[in-house]
């Protein structure tokens, strides 16, 4: 090495890298934004519930691609296992500027026959969680941050049996408009999107082939979307280009339905 070398190495600024927490991120939505993010250049923490393996894949998809990123596990609706999550975001990466939610649970049953204890838990990940994430990154999230919540497509709100679903749902968004203005003041973004039907697990399980191409035509474009679709609109959204959208539900599903 060069001297002159020597001295570009000793005058280079403390890296600066962008931090982004994504919960559920082991698989689906998660998954796909975990590995966008990465790409665009964040160093991403991949929380995960139980399927430690899967994150693990996620986690070597994003290195082996020159990324950085490690798996956290931690229940969302679990106020201590959160606060871990994001204080391993610190520890690890010096602090968070992205937080996306994309854990959530779907159950089906039509309103008459729904068993409460299912209702319980869809709404224990879906609203509790949302709202345990949302709290900490309300604390945490550092100026020019964001915050990107998800909620239902067109199917979610309309169908019959997505009750339970949808009303968990519905909080998200509420939750969103609040949260958006008691943030303003700290450049703290707060955005939910309502992907259309997307081919992950939890929209393709439990439907027959019939059921799923029926389904895929209800967006506009008359296709299911792809989590990788999804993912480009959150990183967006979470960019700094994209701060001026901010406490929005966004329909990214093709087009206006
Ligand atoms: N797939 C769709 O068609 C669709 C459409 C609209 C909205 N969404 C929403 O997008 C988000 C991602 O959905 P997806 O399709 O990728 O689902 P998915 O089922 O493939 O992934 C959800 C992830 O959340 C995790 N999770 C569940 N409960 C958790 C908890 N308590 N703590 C931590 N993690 C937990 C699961 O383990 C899983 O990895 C969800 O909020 C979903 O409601 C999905």
């Amino acid at each position: 090495m060069t001297s002159n070398q020597h001295q570009n190495q000793d005058t280079t600024a403390p890296e600066s890298v962008r931090v982004a927490v994504v919960t559920g991120g082991s698989r689906g939505i998660g998954r796909a934004v975990a590995r966008r993010l990465a790409g665009d250049g964040l160093a991403v923490v991949v929380n995960y519930a139980r399927d430690a393996a899967s994150a693990e894949e996620t986690v070597a998809a994003i290195t082996g691609a020159g990324g950085r990123a490690v798996a956290v596990p931690a229940d969302v609706a679990e106020e201590k296992e959160v606060a871990a999550l994001f204080d391993r975001a610190e520890a690890e990466y010096g602090g968070v500027d992205v937080v996306v939610n994309s854990a959530g649970r779907m159950e089906l049953s039509p309103v008459a026959d729904l068993d409460l204890a299912v209702l319980d838990a869809v709404h224990r990940t879906n609203i509790r969680g949302a709202f345990v994430v949302a709290q900490q990154a309300a604390r945490r999230l550092r100026a020019g941050g964001s915050l990107v919540a998800f909620s239902s497509s067109v199917v979610g709100t309309q169908f019959p049996a997505y009750g339970a679903y949808a009303a968990s749902k519905g909080a998200v968004e509420a939750m969103t408009l609040i949260l958006a203005r008691e943030l303003r003041g700290r450049d703290v973004t707060v955005n939910t999107v309502a992907p259309g039907p997307t081919a992950t697990d939890m929209f393709l399980t439990g439907k027959t082939p019939e059921q799923i191409d029926r389904l895929a035509m209800t967006p506009p474009l008359e296709r299911l979307g792809t989590p990788d679709d999804i993912a480009a609109v959150v990183a967006f959204l979470t960019s700094p280009a994209g701060h001026w959208v901010n406490g929005q539900v966004l329909r990214a599903n093709g087009g206006m339905v």
